[in-house]
């Protein structure tokens, strides 16, 4: 079952600040996603990976083609929805990891994670419930847990923002980078993530630097390079 459908996406951006200037960057990006199938985005540094990333979660305007999304009996084409409808998909049908925690200020770590779950209609026990599960598989200390997270450590606000951004069930899920400058255990927490999350049927789309991560996950890599712009 298809759950991400690109169909000849490209993109390009024009530099205002140089006169207009337009840079292509990918041209013809087209693949599909099943359930329970993990591609990864393959290719060098500027090769256009984020950007496709981007693109599928509807942060970066798409320049040709389409984007479906398939949520049971509808499919949604985000290259050319409102930022509204945007909006309505991440609630319910993709989610997004990246390495980068924002941080919301007063708010505790445990409700930082919980909060996806709340916001799907979990009731606040249960949802407290698992978040801590979460932040137990990425060996967070507990005594951190009630506590804003805007002094943690870098890999302690990371493990925070994988925690919330595994934490609810979504159709599709879109990883930049979730293992950058995590330890080997919690890296494979991640990996562990990761595979559960296929198991369960979601899409993953992602960006992997580390071959390992890569190997471990990725049922194919796409090489973006296939797709550079003229
Ligand atoms: N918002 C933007 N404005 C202008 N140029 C951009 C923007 N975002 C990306 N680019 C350019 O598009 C190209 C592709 O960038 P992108 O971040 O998608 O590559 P990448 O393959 O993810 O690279 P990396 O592996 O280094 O993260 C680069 O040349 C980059 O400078």
């Amino acid at each position: 079952m298809t759950i991400l459908d690109v169909q000849n996406i490209a993109k390009s951006f024009t530099l205002h600040l140089r006169g207009g200037l337009t840079l292509p960057v990918v041209a013809g990006v087209s693949f599909d996603v099943a359930a329970g199938e993990c591609v990864a985005l393959g290719g060098p540094s500027g090769a256009g990976k984020s950007s496709i990333l981007k693109m599928i979660f509807g942060n970066y305007r798409t320049d040709a083609g389409c984007i479906l999304i398939h949520d049971g009996g509808t499919a949604v084409d985000i290259a050319k929805a409102s930022p509204r409808e945007v909006l309505a998909l991440r609630a319910t049908t993709v989610g997004y990891v990246s390495q980068f925690l924002r941080v919301i200020p007063r708010v505790a770590a445990l409700d930082i994670v919980a909060e996806p779950l709340r916001a799907r209609g979990v009731d606040a026990a249960d949802a407290s419930e698992r978040a801590a599960a979460m932040l137990r598989r990425l060996n967070l200390p507990e005594r951190l847990w009630r506590l804003p997270p805007a002094t943690f450590s870098g890999g302690e606000q990371q493990r925070v923002n994988i925690a919330r951004g595994f934490i609810a069930e979504t159709r599709l899920l879109l990883l930049d980078e979730p293992t950058a400058s995590l330890d080997g255990v919690n890296r494979d927490a991640v990996i562990q993530f990761i595979r559960d999350k296929a198991a369960a049927g979601t899409a993953l789309v992602g960006i992997f630097h580390d071959a390992e991560v890569r190997d471990a996950v990725a049922d194919r890599t796409l090489d973006v390079r296939a797709f550079a712009a003229a």
